[in-house]
């Protein structure tokens, strides 16, 4: 763990009075590790900035070699009887976002002299400013996932299933090192309806729209884009719903800069939808934070408070959604850079 981070850490741990904190969610466990088998592992973080990871007898020889934090080689409940000395008589955070009640049950249990505290979101505040390292990785995730969409682009046309698209594209990460993601969307003709609308068996048709939203996770952090592309020549309403789509995502990612906040972005996406007569057809937010998980902060949502920092990467990605009808989403993940942003996401739009 960098020494920046633990000071920011133990600082929020501070701001919230904890003597203590028990991380157990797996992408926070890796933040601060580097251990790549994080739904195994806890780390305990002390105030003083000691840190240590638990992990059992499977990952001995891979914790040596991917962490430097002191690690301690045990299966729950032995893992917290281990860690009991450390935490005794302190306060001590849970991340109550991750933790089952049968977790909890079980640190009750474990650590009677300990006074349990629920606390949300401490790490995940600190995740949505990433570190140059850790553009570097989501860059090259991105990467791999534009040349994947320039491999397999050629093969949407109809007469080809939804899933063998969705196979083409998985199969072209993985062969590089890579997992999907997240379940590949391939959403064609009215299927475009539905925003998480997998890939299915459904054979893609002439003249329609086809939505892939895809990405690839590539040593641990994650990629997240959305192209609509045309096959043959869809209706002049479905030109009509694209271009609406492409004027609102264009509109939200020149608008990207520091100090913007996210629900104003959201609204000035929603805003041209709005004006196209389109707003009630948008049943998302415009985009969320990408990195270590898919979804993380900051959430460009109507209801949020946050406001866009410099080292942020972010989805910008409105859609429209008409039941029966068909549907698009158009997505780009987006850099906050020191005077305005950079897109990550390479791959051509269509043009209609
Ligand atoms: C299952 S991961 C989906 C990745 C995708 N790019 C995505 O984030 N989508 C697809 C359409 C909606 C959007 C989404 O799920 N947004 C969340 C954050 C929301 O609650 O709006």
């Amino acid at each position: 763990m960098n020494q920046e981070l633990l000071a920011r850490l133990t600082g929020a741990m501070q701001q919230a009075s904890l003597d203590a904190l028990w991380v157990s969610t797996p992408e926070n466990v890796r933040y601060l590790s580097g251990f790549s088998s994080p739904a195994d592992a806890k780390v305990l973080v002390l105030a003083s900035g000691e840190a240590t990871l638990y992990t059992d007898a499977r990952y001995t020889v891979q914790a040596r070699e991917e962490t430097a934090l002191p690690t301690v080689i045990a299966r729950p409940p032995e893992t917290l009887v281990q860690a009991a000395p450390l935490v005794e008589g302190l306060r001590v955070g849970f991340e109550a976002d991750h933790l089952t009640v049968a977790q909890l049950e079980q640190l009750r249990e474990h650590w009677t002299a300990v006074q349990l505290v629920s606390s949300s979101g401490l790490i995940a505040r600190l995740r949505t400013l990433k570190t140059a390292q850790e553009v570097e990785a989501i860059r090259a995730a991105q990467r791999l996932a534009d040349e994947a969409f320039a491999a397999v682009r050629p093969m949407i046309r109809a007469g080809v299933r939804e899933l063998d698209v969705a196979l083409a594209l998985e199969t072209y990460m993985r062969e590089r090192g890579a997992m999907p993601a997240f379940d590949t969307i391939v959403a064609s003709g009215p299927r475009g309806a539905m925003p998480h609308g997998a890939a299915s068996e459904r054979v893609i048709g002439e003249d329609e729209l086809v939505t892939l939203d895809f990405g690839a996770q590539l040593n641990g952090y994650n990629s997240d884009m959305t192209r609509t592309v045309a096959v043959g020549n869809p209706s002049e309403e479905l030109r009509r719903l694209y271009r609406a789509v492409l004027e609102a995502e264009q509109t939200a990612v020149k608008a990207i800069r520091p100090g913007m906040s996210c629900a104003e972005l959201d609204q000035l996406a929603r805003g041209v939808l709005e004006r196209h007569g389109l707003a009630e057809y948008f049943a998302h937010s415009l985009g969320h934070g990408v990195g270590l998980a898919v979804h993380e902060g900051p959430g460009l949502r109507q209801k949020s408070e946050e406001v866009l920092e410099p080292g942020m990467v972010v989805t910008v990605e409105p859609g429209v959604y008409l039941p029966d009808v068909g549907g698009l989403r158009i997505e780009d993940l987006v850099l906050v850079t020191a005077d305005g942003y950079e897109v990550l996401s390479g791959s051509p739009m269509d043009t209609l």
